[in-house]
C-alpha cells in the first residue's frame, strides 16, 4: 500500500480579509472544519511589540523561583500572575506537564460588573516595563481575534459582528509560557493532549518545534510548523459547542524535543479567546440538522462552563 503524505494545515493571510473577506472566511471555515487550526500571517501585530514580549518572558521566567513564586494566588487556579512548574495536568492525564506559565487579564475599571469573575492582574516588579508591553500584546491580540471573528460569523452565515456583544469585555487570558529544559530522565511531556476550554485561541512562539494537532481523518498526530512570525489559530470547546461540532475542537499537545534541543528552552504566547462571562453558549440554530442534531439541549454560561473545565484540569477545586 503506498503511504499517504501528512496532510498539512495551510497558512493564510490575514491582510487577504480587507481584499476580499468573503474568501477568507471561506478558507478560514475550510482550514477549521478540516483541522480545527489554521495558521495565520500577517496578523497585525507589530513586531517590535512581540520582540519586546519574548524579551521579557524570558527575563521573567529567568527570575529566581522564590521570586517568581510570590506572584502565585493560592485559591484562583492560577487566573492570573504564576502558575509554578509542573502544576497543571492535562485531562485524564498520568503526568504534570513540564511548564510554567504567567497570565495577563483584561483591565477593567474599578467597580465594572465583571469584576467577580474576572480578577485584577498582578504585575512582577521586574523586568521593567512588562505591565505596558502586555497590555499592548493583549490589546493588540484582542484586535486580531475581532478580525479573526468576524470571519468565522461570515462562513456561518451570522452578520460579520456577530460576536462583538459576546466578546465585549471578555474574560481573554494571555499565558505566557516557559517550557525549561527537558532532563534525559524526565516523566511526562511539555503538555499533555488537550483541547483548549475557550472560543479560540491565537498563539505566538510554534515556530519552536513540538506542538502536534491529532488528525481526525488519519489518527496521526501532524507537526505544526508556521513560518516564522506567523500565528496558529485553533478553535477550542466553547466555539465547538455554540456551533454543534460544525467547526471542531482539535486535541494537541507540545511534546519533547529530539536530544539536541533538550538542553533548550521553548517559550509560546497563547491568547485564549474567552466571551464575557455571562455569554449564553447556545447552539447555533443553523449547525443543528437532522443528520447532526443538537448536542446541547441545554445552554450554559461561558463562566458556568470554564468553572467545570478548570476542576478537571486540577486549577481549581470544585
Ligand atoms: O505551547 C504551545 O505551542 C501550545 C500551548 C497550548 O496548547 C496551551 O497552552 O493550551
Ligand atoms: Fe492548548
Amino acid at each position: 500500500m503506498l503511504d499517504t503524505p501528512l496532510a498539512k494545515v495551510p497558512t493564510l493571510s490575514l491582510a487577504d480579509q480587507t481584499r476580499d473577506p468573503d474568501q477568507f472566511a471561506a478558507d478560514l471555515g475550510g482550514s477549521f472544519r478540516r483541522f480545527g487550526f489554521a495558521i495565520v500571517a500577517d496578523h497585525g501585530i507589530p513586531q517590535d511589540l512581540i520582540a519586546r514580549a519574548w524579551s521579557e518572558t524570558e527575563a521573567l521566567f529567568a527570575l529566581r523561583d522564590d521570586e517568581k513564586r510570590g506572584y502565585f494566588i493560592d485559591g484562583q487556579g492560577g487566573a492570573r500572575g504564576y502558575t509554578p512548574f509542573k502544576t497543571e495536568i492535562a485531562k485524564d492525564a498520568k503526568h504534570v506537564d513540564l511548564k510554567e506559565f504567567w497570565h495577563v487579564g483584561r483591565e477593567l475599571p474599578p467597580g465594572h460588573h465583571y469584576e467577580s469573575e474576572m480578577p485584577a492582574n498582578v504585575w512582577p516588579t521586574r523586568p521593567a516595563g512588562f505591565k505596558e508591553t502586555f497590555l499592548k500584546l493583549f490589546q493588540a491580540f484582542d484586535t486580531a481575534g475581532d478580525k479573526l471573528l468576524s470571519a468565522i460569523a461570515r462562513h456561518l452565515d451570522l452578520t460579520p459582528d456577530w460576536f462583538d456583544p459576546a466578546v465585549k469585555d471578555g474574560n481573554s487570558v494571555l499565558r505566557l509560557l516557559h517550557y525549561p529544559p527537558i532532563p534525559a530522565d524526565a516523566q511526562g511531556v511539555r503538555a499533555g493532549a488537550h483541547e483548549d476550554i475557550n472560543l479560540i485561541t491565537l498563539l505566538l512562539g510554534a515556530e519552536e518545534a513540538g506542538l502536534e494537532l491529532l488528525d481526525r481523518d488519519s489518527g496521526n498526530w501532524l507537526a505544526i510548523k508556521p513560518p516564522e512570525g506567523a500565528m496558529v489559530v485553533n478553535v477550542g470547546d466553547m466555539l465547538q459547542r455554540l456551533t454543534n461540532h460544525v467547526l471542531p475542537s482539535t486535541t494537541h499537545r507540545v511534546v519533547n524535543p529530539p536530544p539536541e534541543r533538550r538542553g533548550h528552552s521553548r517559550y509560546s504566547m497563547p491568547f485564549f479567546l474567552h466571551p464575557a462571562p455571562d455569554f449564553l453558549i447556545k447552539t447555533l440554530p443553523q449547525t443543528i440538522t437532522t443528520e447532526n442534531p443538537d448536542r446541547y439541549p441545554a445552554p450554559i454560561t461561558a463562566n458556568g462552563y470554564l468553572r467545570e473545565r478548570l476542576v478537571e484540569i486540577g486549577l481549581i477545586q470544585k
